[in-house]
């Protein structure tokens, strides 16, 4: 019962909803659209006669599949509301003056097709209902041998009930083919079926009996009935149509339970009985004793027994199989046997096939609708990572990125439990489940749709996908076994520049005042290949305070000297500015100045006034080289040990796209240095290994890692936005170049002009000219000699005052001491080297 209603609701939901949506006045109009898929009359009527057409939405159907002009006339008992290219009208199908009005619309012409939809009102029992509706079709065919023309097509609605097998006897005597079927938009539970009769005979006379009711639906006391016999007997009792049952005064009628399984025609006894007994007639019932003991016949099937007056579909159709179980046992024939029985059998298989069809229906709606609903997740997820990745190309955003990742301990940020939290996973992760997204993840998620499980079936997988998702990030995370933690730097930072400013390199701005020192800054990136990054950052620190240089802005010199720049010998060989700019003279200046900053120093002064730092760091000069080795603090050590490290060297594309992130973050107002600085007071900043055992620092430094402030896909696309960057030359060789190549046109120019003078000249012979000509373009490709650059060392009046240094002619530099000594001392070491 349960399921009949489930099964009735999700009918009614769908086809009244498509019904609401296509403009049609009743979910009817599908039942009709679906009956003439599969028959296809209505595309071939002129003529179409609908009775029992209220509300009128198969007179719709009807107009907008029939050719254009054709006549729909419509009528029913209830009112119809005006319908665009029909004709409609009230009364009752069953009287004369319905026939006489029908006659008036048609004229002379006959109809192609007549449908009949009709349900008497309901209300009454259900037998009581399927006989006045079995009448109402009979009634309905009574007009159509009346209006159809030969060869037309009837087409009614009929309940199965014992009367069934007598409509379709007769309907089968005035059509060439009859053929009954249960569209899919009729609902389950109802007992409809409508029968497509085609090719109308058209017999000149046709026997009343054919449309007399009570000709036609006979009632058979005989209980293996003859239809045939029905009509044609004029000796069959027939049913009483009024009053009681002679001699049966109180209506309730039983007969022994064996007789509906010996019978052919099983639903004439339910359809007619109150109650099938197995009580012992005084002679003895063999077959009622055997049946009473069949393990079949269980209290279930005992208790439809007791009243086939309230069967419901599921009652009705245990009873009709329990019949087929026990004749089956019996020994009796179970198919075929008279006519009757076979075709209740085949209607009975029919509706079976119709409801598997239903299901199968309903099932493919369901995963229409889920796969629908996994679309949208997918695309969703995709949009989400299109985001991520246009945030960190543009940098606009950086907090999203943060929000799909949390810590590898779960104590990720706040952003992370957000998302989470989005996703309905804190829950999992109070049980220690832990969702985290990374970029592939959320590609594997796109199929099962985070976070939005509906079932119990989903929510499981829902399970195992994050398990998954864990395992295979608990595995990315090993493999990152140097993953940097920003926080720790950022308070790096903050300890070696005192201020409690963080300087990345987009924020130096928020730096000292001292332009000038950044060429010594520079110079220890030599040795820093031997000490990591962390003494290069020292010693800028140191040294800032220090020298002094003109040339490269603080911001740039920050620039350069990231990680990044580390391994940078020197520029593309297309680039090589001896090459592309030996006499462009601002390029040279800025490219020697880029020398210098790679150049390694020989000399490195304590700074005196971070004690933090002068404590740490030693500085010595016992290196071969002469190049000083700075002792690295334990801070420094600490990070050099958990730095992302790929192939046993630090990462410089993930700190890069960590410290771009970072300083977004800043720029962005999105954080403040002091946020940073507050997240760097967490259980990595002050990690105390004083006396811990080596195999646990090693465990800790495989599992214990830090979170980054970036995602995969964001570290993934600054890198290819950086590696984009490289590839291209600098912005000023590019100018060089463009200058130069412009010069050497304007050169030809110059040369083109000059030749053709000459070759207009007229005291010339042609040799000369010849020769003037070559003399010319040797002389253009002769090289000009290079200029001098005054070196000129700042110092007292120089220093800090804008424009020529007194008495200095031509192309000058203002260097400063430091770097003179540097380079005089640079040049000495690589002569002696040689
Ligand atoms: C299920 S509705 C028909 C729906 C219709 N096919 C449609 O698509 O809108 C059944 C109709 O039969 C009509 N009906 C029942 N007995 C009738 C009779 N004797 N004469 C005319 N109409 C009758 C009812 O008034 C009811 O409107």
């Amino acid at each position: 019962m349960g399921i009949q209603k489930k099964h009735g609701k999700g009918r009614l939901d769908k086809w009244y909803k498509l019904a609401k949506e296509k403009g049609y006045r009743a979910r009817a109009a599908f039942k009709l659209i679906q009956l003439n898929k599969k028959y296809g009359f209505l595309e071939k009527s002129k003529v179409l006669l609908d009775l029992c057409a209220a509300p009128g939405s198969w007179c719709q159907v009807a107009a907008e599949t029939m050719p254009e002009g054709s006549l729909i006339v419509g009528v029913d008992l209830s009112p119809i509301k005006a319908i665009p290219k029909c004709i409609t009208f009230q009364s009752d199908i069953t009287t004369d003056k319905c026939r006489a009005t029908i006659r008036q619309y048609l004229k002379t012409w006959k109809a192609d097709t007549v449908l009949h939809d009709g349900a008497p009102n309901v209300g009454t029992a259900w037998v009581q209902d399927s006989f006045n509706q079995a009448e109402l079709a009979l009634q309905a065919m009574k007009l159509a041998t009346e209006f159809l023309v030969e060869g037309g097509t009837f087409v009614t609605k009929v309940f199965r009930s014992k009367d069934y097998n007598s409509l379709l006897w007769v309907f089968n005597q005035l059509f060439a083919k009859v053929e009954a079927t249960k569209p899919p938009s009729s609902r389950n539970v109802s007992a409809e079926i409508f029968v497509v009769c085609r090719g109308f005979k058209a017999p000149k006379r046709i026997d009343p009996k054919f449309l007399d009711p009570r000709s036609v639906f006979a009632e058979l006391s005989d209980p293996t009935p003859n239809n045939e016999a029905k009509v044609f007997n004029p000796e069959v009792k027939k049913r009483k149509r009024d009053g009681y049952e002679e001699g049966n005064w109180t209506q309730h009628k039983e007969v022994p339970a064996s007789e509906f399984i010996q019978t052919t025609d099983p639903i004439a006894i339910l359809g007619g009985m109150n109650r099938l007994s197995f009580k012992q007639p005084p002679n003895g019932d063999v077959a009622l004793a055997a049946l009473d003991k069949l393990p079949e016949t269980t209290q279930e099937i005992r208790n439809c027994c007791a009243d086939l007056r309230v069967l419901g579909r599921k009652e009705f159709r245990n009873l009709l199989r329990w019949r087929l179980k026990v004749r089956e046992k019996f020994g009796f024939a179970t198919k075929k046997g008279a006519k009757a029985a076979a075709e209740e059998e085949v209607a009975e298989v029919e509706s079976m096939d119709e409801e598997l069809k239903i299901q199968e229906e309903l099932q493919a709606l369901s995963e229409k609708e889920s796969s629908r609903k996994k679309r949208e997740r997918r695309k969703e997820n995709e949009k989400k990572q299109k985001e991520i990745i246009r945030m960190q190309l543009h940098m606009t955003a950086p907090t999203e990125i943060g929000l799909e990742q949390a810590g590898p301990n779960g104590e990720g940020s706040m952003f992370a439990l957000k998302a989470i939290d989005k996703s309905g996973a804190v829950n999992k992760i109070a049980k220690g489940k832990m969702a985290i997204l990374t970029e592939a993840d959320a590609r594997k998620d796109q199929d099962s749709g985070f976070g939005s499980g509906d079932t119990d079936e989903e929510s499981d997988n829902e399970q195992d996908r994050l398990d998954r998702e864990l395992d295979s990030l608990y595995e990315q995370y090993q493999e990152r076994k140097s993953d940097a933690d920003a926080k720790f730097r950022a308070k790096k930072a903050r300890k070696e520049h005192g201020d409690g400013e963080w300087e990345g390199f987009s924020a130096g701005e928020q730096g000292t005042d001292d332009d000038n020192e950044e060429l010594e800054e520079n110079s220890s990136d030599e040795s820093s290949d031997e000490e990591g990054p962390s003494k290069r950052s020292l010693l800028t620190d140191l040294d800032r305070k220090e020298t002094k240089s003109g040339g490269l802005s603080r911001r740039a010199v920050q620039f350069f000297d990231q990680d990044i720049f580390k391994d940078i010998g020197g520029l593309p060989e297309e680039e090589e500015p001896d090459e592309a700019l030996e006499d462009e003279e601002d390029i040279d200046a800025d490219l020697e100045r880029l020398d210098a900053i790679i150049q390694p120093v020989d000399e490195a002064e304590p700074e005196d006034d971070i004690p933090e730092l002068a404590e740490d760091v030693e500085s010595e000069s016992d290196d071969e080289k002469g190049f000083e080795i700075v002792k690295r603090t334990d801070a420094e050590k600490q990070w050099e040990d958990e730095a992302p490290r790929k192939d046993g060297k630090l990462d410089i594309d993930i700190i890069t796209a960590e410290a771009m992130t970072l300083a977004q973050q800043i720029a962005s107002g999105e954080k403040t240095t002091r946020d940073l600085i507050d997240e760097g007071f967490n259980k990595y900043a002050f990690k105390n290994r004083d006396g811990l055992p080596e195999w646990f620092l090693d465990d800790e430094k495989r599992h214990d890692k830090p979170h980054r402030p970036i995602t995969a896909a964001g570290a993934a696309a600054i890198k290819e936005k950086l590696r984009a960057l490289n590839a291209r030359p600098i912005k000023k060789v590019r100018e060089a170049k463009d200058r130069k190549k412009f010069k050497a046109a304007q050169r030809l120019e110059k040369l083109r002009k000059k030749s053709a003078m000459l070759q207009d000249e007229e005291g010339m012979t042609e040799k000369e000219k010849a020769q003037s000509i070559m003399k010319l373009m040797s002389k253009a490709a002769k090289k000009k000699p290079q200029q001098q650059v005054k070196v000129v060392v700042a110092r007292g009046g120089n220093r800090g005052i804008a424009g020529r240094p007194r008495g200095v002619k031509g192309k000058y530099k203002i260097v400063d001491a430091r770097l003179k000594k540097d380079v005089r001392s640079l040049k000495r070491a690589a002569k002696k080297r040689k």
